[in-house]
């Protein structure tokens, strides 16, 4: 996408009603195992951005066929035994990344995962699913666990394996996907703390919905998966992302508002469905019903404390909308926002303070002091390549008194290519240069 800066100006009201995006972190689950699946599957409503695209570019690098019409998917999957490819690119995307660097030790040749983003991915540790694939009798070439990354050369095998929880959750995901077509029977066990735990159920439902068979201790902590097992083709349906609704929800919170996010299921395991509970806590007037979420915001907010990690990818959009509420808001239990496509502790607050915000970080906590006064801004963002930096900063220029340039904009196009479109429908006043 062509770069652009996002001019955010002072904007009092919003109104209307949209659909919310789909879901990044279901297609991304369905797209791969759709991939690893005997047969054709077909997903509907899939997501459209750049992570859900380099899923796409990436499976099809490794032999499935992929149709498309506006509404569905067709995919062919590779089953057990992904192709021959030198190279594959995954763009930003994180999760695209270390789920596929579990596929790509089923490859019958090295793989090497390149770095496009050596300021963003680039930057984030992988150690810990190295050292659980060299358990596996997997080769890995790497520098100190950061991409290019190189796997191949050894076929993995089952048994007893453990993952470390404490950076990123998405490694034990990833070892999920793979292991069940491995010859042996597998025994993951999670060293430390969980991360963003919740999200492993994304994980666990999807590879039921395939016919997958894993035992899961409660506390997502063990689990046991037999061998020789072989994904199902099946038909899937996307539902809508809480994540990137988390944005225009806070930007419906903070200003005087009649907003209905559509598509939003009360019934969601998507952990970010706790940011409804969230800014209703912070006293934000609003119902969900019938998968709708109606805000009718008054701008009033009060402050509150809450464990981040339930909601990791709404956590940036929470705080963005307590700068304006009355008193303290600590959202702790966050240290992991640290290893996403920024800092998205120091980084992100030091974007905040700029526009004139009160924001204090700890190793594991931000810290906001309201300010219902609003936040001075006529000062440019830094967007740091992280497209949920670039939301939760929108939010805050709505009310500020000078407004915020948004540089390199674009990026919000990894997850949500949609977000500006739909704050200019919800009546935001912004500009795009
Ligand atoms: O499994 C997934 O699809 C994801 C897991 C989370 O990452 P961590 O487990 O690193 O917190 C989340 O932030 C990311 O956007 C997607
Ligand atoms: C952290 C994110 O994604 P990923 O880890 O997949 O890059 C995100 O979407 O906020």
């Amino acid at each position: 996408m062509n770069g652009f800066k996002a001019v955010i100006k002072p904007t009092p009201v919003l109104r209307g009603d949209i659909q919310a995006l789909s879901s990044k972190n279901y297609t991304t689950r369905y797209l791969l195992i759709g991939a690893l699946a005997d047969g054709t599957s077909t997903i509907y409503y899939p997501a459209h951005s750049e992570d859900s695209d380099a899923m796409r570019r990436c499976i099809r690098d490794l032999g499935a066929t992929l149709t498309e019409d506006e509404t569905k998917l067709v995919i062919n999957g590779f089953g057990a035994h992904p192709g021959k490819v030198k190279e594959l690119d995954v763009g930003n995307a994180g999760a695209v990344l270390r789920f596929l660097m579990s596929i790509a030790a089923l490859c019958p040749e090295e793989v090497t995962f390149v770095n496009r983003y050596p300021e963003s991915l680039g930057k984030r540790p992988h150690h810990d699913l190295i050292d659980s694939l060299r358990q596996m009798g997997v080769e890995v070439a790497d520098r100190d666990g950061r991409l290019p990354i190189t796997i191949g050369g050894g076929k993995p095998k089952g048994g007893h394996i453990t993952v470390s929880g404490n950076v990123s959750s998405q490694f034990l995901s990833s070892l999920l996907f793979m292991t069940p077509l491995l010859e042996e029977d597998s025994e993951i066990t999670v060293l430390h703390d969980l991360k963003s735990k919740v999200i492993v159920g994304q994980t666990l439902e999807v590879l039921e919905q395939a016919g997958i068979r894993v035992e899961a201790a409660e506390d997502y902590m063990h689990f046991r998966i037999p061998g020789r097992q072989r994904y199902l083709p099946k038909d899937y349906i996307v539902q809508g992302d809480y994540p990137g609704s988390a944005a225009i929800l806070a930007a419906a919170a903070v200003t005087s508002s009649d907003v209905t996010v559509r598509r939003l299921a009360e019934k969601s395991r998507q952990g970010e469905r706790a940011v409804v509970d969230v800014l209703k806590a912070m006293g934000v007037p609003l119902t969900h019903t019938n998968d709708s979420v109606h805000v009718t915001g008054n701008g009033k907010l009060r402050g509150g404390e809450f464990d981040g990690d339930h909601f990791t990818d709404g956590v940036l959009a929470m705080v963005a909308a307590s700068v304006f509420a009355e008193g303290t808001t600590r959202f702790y239990n966050v240290e992991n926002l640290r290893y996403k496509e920024c800092d998205r502790i120091t980084d992100f607050v030091h974007e905040l303070n700029k526009a004139g915000a009160n924001v204090e970080e700890r190793q594991s906590e931000i810290i906001v002091h309201g300010k219902p006064e609003g936040v001075k801004g006529g000062v440019e963002i830094n967007a740091h390549y992280d497209h949920r930096v670039i939301m939760a900063l929108s939010v805050v220029g709505l009310r500020s008194e000078q407004g915020l340039i948004i540089n390199d904009a674009h990026h919000v196009a990894k997850s949500y290519p949609g977000f500006f479109r739909h704050m200019l429908d919800l009546g935001a006043h912004i500009e795009l240069i």
